[in-house]
């Protein structure tokens, strides 16, 4: 039978049908972060139990690290307690941790990547739900809860139902400043925040094919926006390339034998897709969220779309609402919206690459003096990286402060977070309502868009500057 990488992947990994359709699932690495784990933990303990492979889970602390001090006790004392819960309970139980002062501690989803923990056909999952970026290495992962979590710990196991499968093929020719940020959130533009409910996405077409595994993982990690339960991206030659040498790839003879497997993850020819979309992303232009969902998205060089434009009522109702606690009127330009801050930074955006693209821009530039802006790498690894390359300079030349590793001002666990009313151009993935700061007001952008934004203290057209 023909089958999806989806399904190759899942099939895989079952340990046991039941005739309900669902299936307990074999783990290959699970991932633990200080927020959704303290619990899972606790309940072990009560019934006795203990971790069934140590070995096969890694955890991080990421969500409530202070991005300006090392210090435990700088983000208040709920974020004390959960770090140093996940310290006690990985020593406990013989896990490894990348803690607070670890040299590669960083979010979770940027560190396992890179170490080349994330491996092409694996079951990964996590207590969160942008798991889903190790899609970009065809692996099969996914955000699950605590219970389950706790049920991954006990057993390396987990009770997984069959999702359903779509494609997204992505052609056209790139055009100029446009990033993989700008492709997905102009699909999630197009075709709806939960367009991808109820099913995995495989994503496909040239303009993936061309992606940096950077690139891919900024497209898998926002499957999510989409609704989906995950994205996926078959590995190829780039995937080889960056995985090679990593501390946790296959070495020696191993490694030869790991491409043979990987090579035969792809969609068969023929494999049935419950649904598939094509996106032509040729004539598109750098994406702004202007709402309160990431469907709420426009080209810069857009105006705020008019009440009455919607069809859809409750579309008309949502994007209403939206203005309102933007505090955005109908028909404005983008370009003519000032804002308050820049966060450059979490799991969508704050690899080398990104922080590269960016710093390109900053480069002899100083921001706006009405804007404070922030960088935030994704790990110890990536700000080592920037630094050894001297992007740590041009960020705070032109006026960036150059944080810590952490998830930051993504979600403000920590004390990086909007003060109310405060607009923001970031380059995180959500943007709902007090996402970053009561009443503070996010916009969803590129790294490129970012920094534009801080230079200008508005959003800018890239295409109309010299
Ligand atoms: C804290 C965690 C449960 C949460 C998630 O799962 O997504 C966080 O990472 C987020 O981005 O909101
Ligand atoms: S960076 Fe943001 S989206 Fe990613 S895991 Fe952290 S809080 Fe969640």
């Amino acid at each position: 039978m023909n089958k999806t990488l989806y399904e190759k992947i899942y099939d895989s990994h079952v340990v046991h049908s039941e005739k309900n359709g669902l299936s307990i699932l074999y783990v290959d690495l699970h991932l633990l972060h200080e927020v959704t784990s303290p619990q899972a933990f606790e309940s072990l303990r009560n019934k006795n139990r203990t971790v069934r492979q140590p070995k096969k889970t890694f955890a991080t602390m990421d969500h409530n690290v202070s991005t300006e001090s090392k210090d435990i006790n700088a983000s208040g004392s709920m974020a004390k307690k959960q770090m140093q819960t996940l310290i006690k309970n990985c020593k406990e139980f013989h896990i490894s941790l990348y803690d607070l002062n670890h040299p590669n501690q960083g979010i979770v989803h940027v560190i396992s990547p890179e170490q080349g923990m994330t491996l092409p056909g694996m079951v990964i999952v996590c207590g969160d739900s942008h798991t889903s970026t190790h899609g970009a290495f065809g692996a099969l992962s996914f955000g699950i809860g605590t219970s389950e979590v706790e049920h991954v710990l006990a057993t390396q196991t987990l009770r997984q139902q069959r999702f359903k499968n779509m494609k997204i093929e992505v052609i056209g020719k790139i055009g100029k400043f446009i990033t993989a940020k700008d492709v997905i959130l102009y699909i999630i533009g197009k075709i709806g925040s939960s367009a991808g409910t109820g099913y995995i996405i495989e994503f496909c077409g040239n303009v993936i094919k061309k992606m940096s595994m950077e690139e891919r993982m900024t497209v898998c990690n926002m499957a999510i926006e989409l609704g989906a339960k995950s994205g996926l991206i078959a590995p190829d030659e780039t995937t080889y390339l960056y995985l090679k040498n990593k501390t946790y790839s296959p070495h020696g003879q191993n490694w030869q034998k790991a491409i043979e497997y990987w090579k035969t993850l792809k969609t068969d020819h023929n494999a049935i897709f419950d649904k598939v979309f094509t996106i032509d992303i040729s004539n598109i232009l750098p994406q702004v969220t202007w709402g309160t969902n990431p469907d709420q998205v426009i080209g810069i060089n857009e105006k705020i779309p008019d009440f009455t434009s919607f069809q859809n009522i409750v579309k008309k109702d949502l994007a209403k609402s939206a203005c309102k606690y933007m505090d955005l009127k109908p028909g404005t330009y983008l370009t003519d919206i000032t804002i308050d801050k820049v966060f450059i930074g979490s799991c969508t955006n704050a690899r080398i690459e990104d922080l590269r693209s960016a710093s390109k821009i900053l480069k002899h530039n100083k921001i706006s003096k009405n804007v404070k802006a922030i960088v935030v790498p994704g790990s110890g690894l990536v700000k080592r990286q920037a630094e050894s390359e001297g992007l740590d300079k041009i960020f705070i030349e032109s006026g960036f402060e150059w944080r810590l590793p952490g998830c930051s001002m993504c979600l403000g666990m920590n004390n990086d977070r909007l003060s109310e009313n405060e607009r923001c151009a970031s380059t995180s993935n959500r943007n709902f309502e007090g996402r970053q700061g009561r009443n503070g007001r996010t916009h969803l952008v590129s790294p490129i868009m970012a920094a534009l934004a801080a230079l200008y203290g508005k959003f800018s057209n890239p295409n109309k500057l010299n």
